[in-house]
């Protein structure tokens, strides 16, 4: 008699994600996906499409071991976040991007972050705030923000407060930092 041996399904099959970027729609997560994965031809006249369901970026580095190692992301678009819950489970990190630059969308972004926060499949994961198109962004701009995401608040009062980060993924400013705390890696001084 043959033996049972239980097959792999396509759900075993399927690459584990375990970090997810989202944020509201335009706020730039394509463009700061693409960035890191170092994608040809990302500058002033790259403009993407809204990301209608969701997509998987890959980012390559090298870890303390000097070892080729591949970080896969996914994309959940601005569009579907009333779905985002359907993809949260074995998330481990979350990548959250708002627009610093639309102030008109932080209330909105900060309402969605916080019932991020608050969803009971994220209690340990680890959330990365980025401040995007700093680039277009004043320093007002920014502390209103931060104002209306309640950052003070955050970093008191949660036990794993988030991580900020400022980037402007167009200039490129900010995403060796970004792709550091993606990658557990410590920072390389720059001079
Ligand atoms: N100036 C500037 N524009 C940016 C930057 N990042 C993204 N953009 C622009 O913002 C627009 C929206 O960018 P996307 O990357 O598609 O935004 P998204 O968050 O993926 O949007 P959805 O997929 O619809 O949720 C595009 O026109 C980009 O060129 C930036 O750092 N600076
Ligand atoms: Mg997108």
């Amino acid at each position: 008699m043959k033996n049972n041996v239980l097959r792999p399904t396509v759900d075993d099959q399927e690459k584990k994600i375990s970090v997810i970027c989202l944020g509201p729609k335009g706020s730039g997560k394509t463009t700061l996906l693409k960035k890191l994965e170092e994608a040809e031809g990302i500058d002033n006249t790259y403009s993407p499409v809204p990301t209608i369901g969701t997509n998987i970026y890959d980012i390559h580095y090298l870890n303390k071991h000097g070892k080729k190692q591949t970080l896969s992301i996914r994309e959940v678009g601005g569009e579907m976040a009333s779905l985002w819950s359907n993809y949260l489970e074995g998330v481990e990190k979350v990548l959250f991007v708002v627009d610093t630059s639309n102030l008109c969308q932080i209330s909105a972004a900060a309402v969605m972050f916080y019932t991020l926060l608050a969803d009971p499949c994220l209690q340990d994961a680890k959330f990365i705030l980025v401040l995007s198109k700093m680039d277009l962004a004043y320093r007002q701009m920014r502390n209103e923000a931060l104002l209306m995401l309640q950052s003070r608040r955050l970093r008191a009062e949660l036990k794993r407060p988030p991580v900020i980060l400022e980037t402007a993924p167009l200039t490129g400013e900010g995403l060796a930092a970004l792709r550091a705390c993606l990658t557990n890696q410590k920072l390389k001084p720059t001079i």
